[in-house]
């Protein structure tokens, strides 16, 4: 696994460990190591193997990058269902770090649905049933009291990031306990994929504090505790904990919540004490605002004149709601005017205050102008409502029926149709039949991602809006500017640099988010919208970013990115070096080696992803 110990890398050399040879490439003070499984690289020149001692353990060929991927592709081609290939993708993450985040880097677009969402959804469903490696740390109520010390088991010494969750609201698959695993892991990945962070230096954290899963706790494949989910108090306690002994381990590390089921007390109690954001309360709303700066640009629909609806008044829906606010704000309208832009929809049908008691979360936009009637369904209050923005964050897939999108088109030039619920099964529509009910005119994003459509002469491209556009620039620009704190200012900035990153030929095609093959790109932009927030918040540690151009800083962001070619090439070049050094007599540029065999030329620096 990628986050395996390096420990057979020092005792086989006999020498350096790994450690020392790649702290020189780090800027920061560095005890960085490379998963023992890169040891047994095929790329790996024949001084590094015998400098390793790992020579005579892979094939004799030193493979290229081309070929390396070549073979990657075909098994993983060869594999039928999309669990079957994100199986084949995880063991590759845990062999051949370097290898998978170049296939990653050169088929964003083909591989992210298979290790990240939707195919994420089901292996955290399956993840008792398939469990066969180590990819994270877990941590259970039972070690309250310990945390400090189980911590110390992490096998590597410097931790940049960690997302963690409990499990308790998978995607739209509600609580799964310690299976939920697969969500940090998956995120961390386009952590490294997207924003470079070295995936050495983040850690996947899964919380066991029960389950309310009934079937799970029954199962005997369970790997969780069967206790039921903790009280919000016993939760409360433990995560102080666990704030605590993660920052004192490592104190600049960045915290992101990700998947909890109720995670506005959290947020609220940690965000200006530690470096930790939400992602789907945070995260989802910049990601939308973003997409929706775009949209509005489209529809010509001023914010004054703006009706949305959400189904869903969640964290992920009340998130979004807040981020569209301040963003109608800064447009000219005042507080209660751009809140009562919004009718928010749960369970019970539209959120109003004469309800009875509301979740905290929800009153901020509760309508009080509903004169006593109360509305039930999605039909009934986009009928009352007239909305010109349909968002779904639900978790009820199909709940945005024919009729509704029908009826969104007949109101609207360019109704805003956003069915945002993950994983697929849980969209509340497809791209296809909003085209079709909207005879094509609607500005569509959808959580999940869904195929390119032909319709009418045309190929429409449908936009994802998915957290992931953003909250690796989030994480990147905290960590690179050393963040005391994850500003709100800091999260519109993330918002607002997507929505400017679209090139001249995606405005024309009237997308709202560029395409995902440019991430890393985009990743670099938002992470620099995101320190400069920080700066001007005066959160900032790292000073010396303070007073730099924006093209330095850009550099500075790009230097500073792993970069999974160049990381290989410079521990090969390294090996080449301490071989040397180590055996004496300097290696023949004629192609022979002091009596150990024939030396073999470098690797493919080939460099097709970037
Ligand atoms: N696209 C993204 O980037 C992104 C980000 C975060 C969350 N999400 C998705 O959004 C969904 C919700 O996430 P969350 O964190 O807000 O969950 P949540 O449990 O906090 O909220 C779900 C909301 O949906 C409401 N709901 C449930 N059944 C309903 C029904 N039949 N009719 C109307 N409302 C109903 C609930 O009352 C609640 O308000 C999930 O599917 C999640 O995957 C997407
Ligand atoms: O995980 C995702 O794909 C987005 C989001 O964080 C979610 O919870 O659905
Ligand atoms: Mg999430």
């Amino acid at each position: 696994m990628s986050h395996s110990r390096n420990a057979s890398t020092a005792s086989k050399s006999g020498h350096a460990p790994h450690a020392n040879i790649k702290a020189a490439h780090h800027h920061a003070p560095a005890r960085h190591v490379v998963p023992a499984a890169a040891d047994y690289d095929t790329a790996l020149s024949i001084e590094a193997r015998k400098y390793l001692k790992t020579y005579g353990l892979t094939p004799p060929a030193v493979d290229t990058y081309e070929k390396q991927n070549q073979r990657a592709l075909a098994i993983l081609n060869s594999r039928q269902t999309p669990i079957e290939k994100y199986q084949y993708l995880s063991v590759l993450r845990s062999t051949n770090t370097h290898l998978f985040y170049r296939l990653l880097a050169q088929n964003v677009k083909e591989l992210t649905p298979l290790i990240y969402t939707p195919t994420v959804g089901e292996a955290c469903q399956r993840w008792s049933e398939l469990y066969t490696q180590p990819e994270g740390m877990y941590l259970s109520f039972e070690d309250k009291g310990h945390l400090h010390s189980v911590i110390q088991n992490w096998p590597h010494h410097d931790v940049d990031i960690t997302v963690v969750t409990d499990g308790s609201r998978i995607l739209g698959l509600g609580d799964l306990g310690i299976n939920g695993m697969g969500i940090p892991v998956g995120k961390l990945s386009l952590y490294t994929a997207c924003a470079g962070i070295d995936p050495m230096r983040t850690l996947p954290l899964c919380l066991d504090l029960g389950t309310s899963n009934e079937k799970f706790r029954n199962d005997p494949l369970y790997m969780g505790s069967r206790r039921d989910k903790v009280t919000a108090e016993e939760e409360k306690e433990f995560l102080d904990e666990m704030m605590a002994a993660l920052t004192e381990r490592w104190p600049g590390i960045v915290i992101q919540y990700e998947d909890f089921k109720n995670p506005f007390p959290s947020l609220e109690r940690y965000q200006e004490t530690y470096t930790m954001f939400n992602d789907d309360i945070q995260g989802t709303g910049a990601v939308i605002l973003g997409g929706f700066i775009n949209g509005v640009k489209q529809s010509r629909v001023a914010p004054k004149d703006q009706r949305a609806v959400f189904l869903g008044a969640g964290s992920a829906g009340v998130g979004v709601a807040k981020q569209l606010t301040e963003f109608f704000m800064k447009e000219g309208l005042s507080e209660e005017e751009a809140k009562k832009r919004f009718w928010l929809v749960d369970s019970q049908g539209l959120v109003t205050t004469d309800r009875g008691k509301l979740a905290e979360h929800k009153i901020y936009f509760a309508r009080d102008d509903n004169e006593g009637k109360q509305y039930k369904t999605l039909e009934e209050i986009v009928e009352y409502v007239k909305p010109t923005i349909l968002m779904g964050l639900s978790t009820i897939g199909g709940a945005f029926t024919p009729h509704i999108l029908t009826r969104m088109a007949e109101l609207n030039d360019k109704p805003v149709i956003f069915p945002l619920s993950n994983p697929s099964s849980k969209s509340e529509c497809t791209f296809e039949d909003a085209i079709k009910y909207t005879k094509g005119r609607c500005l569509f994003a959808s959580g999940s991602p869904f195929p390119t459509l032909h319709f009418e002469g045309k190929d429409l491209v449908p936009g994802q809006g998915n957290n992931m556009y953003v909250f690796p620039g989030i994480g990147l620009g905290a960590i690179l500017s050393k963040a005391v704190s994850v500003t709100q200012n800091m999260i519109y900035a993330s918002a607002e640099a997507l929505s400017t990153s679209l090139l001249p030929e995606e405005i024309k095609e009237n997308w709202l988010y560029p395409d995902i093959r440019r991430i890393r790109e985009v990743s670099v932009e938002v992470t620099r919208g995101v320190i400069r927030a920080a700066q001007a918040d005066k959160v900032d540690r790292e000073l010396a970013l303070r007073n730099i151009s924006d093209e330095e800083l850009e550099s500075f962001i790009r230097n500073r990115m792993y970069d999974p070619y160049t990381e290989h090439d410079k521990v090969n070049e390294e090996l080449r070096e301490l071989a040397q050094h180590v055996m004496g007599s300097p290696m023949s540029p004629t192609g022979q080696s002091n009596g150990f065999g024939r030396m073999a030329s470098r690797p493919g620096t080939a460099n097709g992803g970037k």
